[in-house]
This record gives structure tokens, C-alpha cells and sequence, in this order.
């Protein structure tokens, strides 16, 4: 379920007046995604997708997000572009919501990741870092280490004193070692590029990216730390074994735009570890938070516990791909 506003024809009529995107042909909602309210609309101009920004966007933080996406897309990623109206701003207000129209991509999102779809997911990443070189403004991430233990403190009361334990020691374990400010390449990261968050079309044998999207996450951060998300979110098979083949296809196709360093190299046990304790944690806490019968399904926060543990016994960066 994502479609938590309702926008009425009316309302929306309206709203398409302020665009010279011509006559409406097609509207509806759509029932991917977690966080917004997103519609599928079409007009005499062509398609795209309609984004009702809901509570867990910061409204203040909607220029940054539709500006980097703007920066990547005149670059040639392919992200959603957003779409100014008559007077040149892209972001609106429609039924009492923020509200922006970005063009819409083609591609699916692959139910089942294969060892082929790392490689052009590794080019994509790498692409989007160098692209996203040039845009001055930075988000600090808010999800970031300095983020983890306050929500482990918020965790523990509804959680298994055994977890809280285990998850303690692994935090401050993560901490102590986590790379020093300025040690390693900083830039504007996806922060959240899992599977539903990348199209491709699938051509055959070698399929390509056709589009990146759901930028909501993303923030000034750790390069390689983008690419320890995708090493946690693209490498583990369904039954949760680490797939070293989708790791190194990853590793090949990011540094065919962006060679790693041998620092970057080096701490991408460590870097995946911390993805895994991030993704744990709000998992977690959503898990404890979300009311019985809410329309969400919610996602199992012990997937990342395995992950973390398998991070941390990784003997070497060459045994996870690098
Ligand atoms: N630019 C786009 N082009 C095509 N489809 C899109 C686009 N943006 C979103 N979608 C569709 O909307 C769904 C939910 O989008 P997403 O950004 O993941 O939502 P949320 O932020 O609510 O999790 C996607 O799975 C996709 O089907
Ligand atoms: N990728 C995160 C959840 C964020 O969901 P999204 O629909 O906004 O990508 C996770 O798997 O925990």
C-alpha cells in the first residue's frame, strides 16, 4: 500500500492546471512503496509519476532531494527528473500534502536478483557518485553511525534483552573502528539502492539499469558505504548465503567508473557491517512500532542480524568480493 492521500479528479484538474503537460489521458494510484503516496499519470506529454510527500519526508529537506535528482538526471543517470510547472518550481502542494511530479522510467524491479544484474548495478553506483560530484549543497545523513545507538536505545524496550546484548557489543565494536573524518572519499550517496529501488530492462543475458529512483535517503556520506548497502541489500541469496560471484560482478561493474581505494578496499568489512546494524535497526524499530493491522508489511529485521554477523567473522575484504 502507497497510497496513503487520496487526490480527487477535481483536486487534481487543479492541480495540472499550474502545467503545461496538456490534457490528463490516465491516473492511478500506486500500491508499491512504504514511505509517500505515488500516483501513475499520464498526459497528451507523456508519462509520469506523481509524489505525495507523507510524514516521514521532512518537508524542509524536499529542494535538496528534488535538486540532486535534477543535478543526476542533466548528467544522464537515469533518475526521476523533476518536473517544473508554468512557473518554474517542481515542488507544489496538492490535497494538504508537499507535492512534485517527476518524469516516469521504464524497467522492473528484479523479484529475483541474478549475479547479471550486479554488474550494471555496480556501473549505475559508480556512475551516480561521479555524477553527483558537481552539486554543492550537502545532507548530512541521518541515518548514519552517529544515528545507531539512539535507535538501538529506542529499540530496547520492546525488544529481547539477548538481541540488545549482542546488538550492543556490535555497535560499539562498529564505532570504535569507524573510519575518521576525512580518511575516505565523501560525496552524495543513494543511501537505500536496494532491488525495489533499481529498474532494468532486461535484455537478454546482460541486463540494463533503466532507472534509479526513491533518492528519500539519500545524504553526504562515505562512498564506499553506498557500496556496502548494495553488498548487503544484492549479495545474499534467498535461503541467506553470501553469493561471493554477485559480489565481485558489483565490485567490477562500480570500479569500471569509480576504482576503489585501497583504504576504501580495506574497510568495506567494517563499512558493510555498518549497513547491516543500520538496516537492522530501523527494521527493528518498525517492527516494535507498527501498529497490528497497519497496511504495511513489515520488513524482518533478523535478515540484517545474519548479515552483520556475517560481516563480522568476514576474515578479509577479498572473502566479501573486494
Ligand atoms: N520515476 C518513476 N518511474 C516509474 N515508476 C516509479 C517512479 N517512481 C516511483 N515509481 C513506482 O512507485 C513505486 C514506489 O516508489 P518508491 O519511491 O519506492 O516509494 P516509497 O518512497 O513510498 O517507498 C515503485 O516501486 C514504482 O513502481
Ligand atoms: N530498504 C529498506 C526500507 C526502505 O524502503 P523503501 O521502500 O523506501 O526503499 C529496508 O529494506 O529495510
Amino acid at each position: 500500500m502507497a497510497v496513503y492521500t487520496e487526490v480527487s479528479d477535481e483536486a487534481l484538474r487543479l492541480f495540472l492546471e499550474d502545467y503545461a503537460l496538456g490534457p490528463l489521458l490516465a491516473f492511478r494510484g500506486i500500491a508499491e512503496g512504504v514511505e509517500n503516496s505515488n500516483y501513475a499519470l499520464k498526459t497528451e506529454a507523456g508519462d509520469f509519476i506523481l509524489t505525495l510527500y507523507e510524514k516521514r519526508v521532512d518537508p524542509g529537506e524536499l529542494p535538496w532531494f528534488l535538486g540532486l535528482m535534477r543535478h543526476l538526471a542533466a548528467r544522464g543517470l537515469p533518475c526521476p527528473e523533476p518536473v517544473p510547472a508554468r512557473d518554474g518550481e517542481a515542488l507544489r502542494e496538492l490535497a494538504g500534502r508537499p507535492a512534485a511530479i517527476c518524469t516516469f522510467l521504464p524497467g522492473v524491479w528484479p523479484r529475483r536478483v541474478r549475479p547479471s544484474h550486479c554488474e550494471p548495478l555496480g556501473e549505475a553506483l559508480g556512475a551516480l557518485h561521479l555524477a553527483g560530484g558537481g552539486f554543492a549543497a550537502t545532507r548530512r545523513n541521518g541515518l548514519g553511525p552517529d544515528a545507531w545507538g539512539t535507535l538501538l536505545e529506542r529499540c530496547r524496550p520492546d525488544a529481547d534483552p539477548a538481541l540488545m546484548r549482542e546488538l550492543d557489543g556490535a555497535l560499539a565494536a562498529i564505532l570504535g573502528a569507524w573510519p575518521a573524518e576525512g580518511s575516505l572519499p565523501r560525496g552524495h550517496i543513494h543511501a537505500d539502492l536496494f532491488p525495489d529501488n533499481v529498474f532494468f530492462l532486461d535484455a537478454g543475458r546482460r541486463p540494463t539499469v533503466s532507472g534509479l529512483i526513491d533518492f528519500y535517503f539519500a545524504c553526504t556520506d562515505l562512498l564506499a558505504y553506498d557500496v556496502a548497502v548494495c553488498l548487503n541489500a544484492w549479495c545474499f541469496e534467498e535461503a541467506r548465503e553470501f553469493n561471493v560471484t554477485k559480489a565481485r560482478s558489483l565490485l567490477r561493474g562500480y570500479e569500471s567508473r569509480r576504482p576503489l581505494s585501497r583504504d576504501e578496499r580495506a574497510a568495506l568489512p567494517l563499512l558493510c557491517q555498518g549497513a547491516a546494524m543500520r538496516f537492522l535497526l530501523t527494521r527493528l524499530f518498525d517492527w516494535v512500532n507498527t501498529p497490528a493491522g497497519a497496511m504495511v508489511t513489515r520488513k524482518d529485521p533478523m535478515e540484517y542480524l545474519h548479515k552483520l554477523r556475517f560481516f563480522r567473522d568476514a576474515p578479509s575484504a577479498e572473502a566479501i568480493g573486494g
